[in-house]
């Protein structure tokens, strides 16, 4: 059976920028056009409003200028007003040529908005689209508020469709302005349209009020329409519309007799640079392009991946240019160790491997994020960590910090079997730990080596704030020597430091 093609239209730059806050510049609407016609591969792009500012002509200008020459200039397209031609106006000095004139799908904004009766109402657009027809402009039509229209004045609605239908209009444009459909009535609403008008062109346009966008979309395609508006990463006024990637792996994996031109490896990149220009985040669960979808947290789901793939679904990342990745945290199990040593090249043995799945579930304990690249300054800290031989034992340690007091500290060390204990204080934290050591190992009449430098960083190729690295160099009577502590705390890692060297000297 041959598959129906639908037409995909991306409204990112017109309905996605009607997100409270958001913005885009003239070159950040030119990249994005190219790359959603070029890239993408969407069917249309509606990159604006008409009449907007002056900013917004010129961004079309450049975008036009751009279509024209690749001969896509049917392919994008302006919201326009019924306005006497001003709208038409605007939209030939920025050289497009496809207008989605924007008129009343309700009669309840038809009548307290434009304050016009049916005829009237129709009549304004008649002429619209003859004066767009005049100017070599093609139309197609939205019918605001179309949803409430179907529920409250649906005979309006059929008398408006009765009189479309028979206008040179390219599509319909069916909008649920204010996402407010059910599943079940979009498709009752659709396909009783559909029928009705089996010759015509219709496009539907969720909105994501009650997370309904990409359910509606998929029944409004059961249904017979021809063509889905979306935005990158669901960008919009309120809720925003219903989301590009989610609907494209819905139709890909859902909808086996339709089918799309958008190239799904390239939604991420799309998705990123789209969060980029906005500087509106995706959340890390947002499907498809979040952080964290494509990520197994639980040691059970690592060790089923590396049994039989059991627990992949049949959105693979690598569908979507992304890879899948193992967490590290207080759910990991060794497996999921493992995964990630795989990727870095490295391996352990079965008691390594325990003792760094220790370390990394202490670590989530403390609500840390560690990240793959966490993991070689883990496993050297943990498997250099000297409790082989181990003769000094920081035991325990209180450190204080208040204002107009000096730091101070009491420390206990287990030295040889015996423990030790010691109060100071000190310029910081740290300083007044050290001086308790010193205090303690002078009674022992024991050598305690100078501090030359110190450094704390957060280890290089790590991406998370988990880890911390401070390193300190040595010198104890001329042989100079350097030692390392890991941890999420900084002042812990400097002890941690201390504590190895206390076990060289
Ligand atoms: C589906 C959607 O998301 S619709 C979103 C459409 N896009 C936008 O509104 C964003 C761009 N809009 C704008 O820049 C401005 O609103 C403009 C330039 C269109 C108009 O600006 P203003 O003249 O200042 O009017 P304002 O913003 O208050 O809009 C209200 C006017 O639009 C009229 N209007 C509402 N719908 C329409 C329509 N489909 N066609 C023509 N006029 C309309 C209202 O009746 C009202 O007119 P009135 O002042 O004579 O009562």
């Amino acid at each position: 059976m041959s598959k129906r093609r639908i037409e995909i239209m991306d409204t990112t730059l017109r309905d996605g920028e009607q997100t409270s806050g958001v913005s885009f510049s003239v070159s950040e609407k030119l990249t994005l056009a190219k790359l959603l016609l070029n890239e993408l591969k969407v069917d249309r792009i509606e990159i604006a409003s008409a009449r907007v500012s002056e900013g917004e002509l010129k961004a079309v200008q450049e975008i036009t200028k751009w279509a024209a020459e690749k001969e896509y200039l049917d392919r994008v397209e302006i919201l326009t007003f019924v306005d006497g031609g001003v709208s038409l106006a605007w939209m030939e000095k920025a050289g497009a040529r496809v207008q989605n004139l924007l008129t009343k799908g309700s009669l309840n904004h038809l009548t307290h908005q434009l304050k016009k009766t049916p005829e009237e109402h129709f009549e304004d657009i008649s002429k619209a689209i003859e004066q767009a027809s005049k100017k070599g402009i093609k139309t197609n039509v939205y019918l605001e508020d179309w949803s409430n229209g179907m529920r409250n004045s649906k005979k309006y609605v059929f008398q408006y469709l009765d009189f479309l239908t028979q206008q040179p209009v390219e599509r319909i444009l069916l909008p649920d302005t204010l996402g407010v459909l059910t599943h079940t009535e979009t498709f009752e609403f659709i396909s009783e349209i559909v029928e009705r008008y089996p010759n015509a062109h219709f496009d539907f346009h969720g909105h994501n009020d009650y997370d309904l966008g990409v359910a509606n979309v998929m029944e409004a395609l059961k249904a017979g329409c021809h063509g889905i508006h979306l935005t990158v990463n669901g960008m919009g006024e309120r809720a925003g519309n219903a989301p590009m990637a989610s609907v494209v792996a819905v139709i890909n994996d859902f909808l086996p007799n339709l089918k799309i031109a958008v190239k799904e490896s390239s939604l991420y990149k799309v998705s990123k640079l789209v969060s980029a220009f906005t500087g509106f985040g995706i959340p890390a669960n947002k499907p498809i392009v979040g952080d964290n979808v494509f990520t197994q947290t639980a040691g059970i789901h690592a060790d089923g991946d590396s049994k039989k793939n059991l627990y992949f679904n049949d959105l693979l990342p690598e569908r979507f240019g992304r890879k899948r990745k193992y967490a590290l945290g207080k759910t990991s199990g060794k497996a999921n160790i493992q995964k990630n040593l795989q990727e870095l090249g490295l391996k352990l043995n079965d008691d390594e491997l325990k003792k760094v799945t220790q370390r990394i579930i202490e670590l989530g304990d403390k609500k840390e994020r560690v990240t793959k690249d966490d993991l070689p300054y883990i496993i050297s800290d943990v498997l250099n960590s000297g409790d082989f031989n181990q003769k000094v034992f920081v035991k325990s340690y209180v450190l204080t910090h208040a204002k107009g007091l000096k730091p101070s500290t009491t420390v206990a060390v287990e030295i040889d079997g015996e423990l030790h204990e010691a109060n100071s204080h000190g310029d910081g934290q740290y300083d007044a730990f050290m001086n308790a050591l010193r205090i303690i190992y002078k009674s022992k009449k024991r050598d305690f080596p100078k501090l030359t430098d110190y450094a704390v960083r957060i280890p290089p190729g790590s991406n998370s704030d988990a880890l911390c690295e401070t390193i300190i160099s040595w010198d104890n009577n001329g042989t100079e020597f350097i030692t390392r502590g890991l941890d999420s705390d900084q002042t812990v890692s400097a002890i941690k430091a201390t504590e190895k060297m206390l076990n060289i000297i």
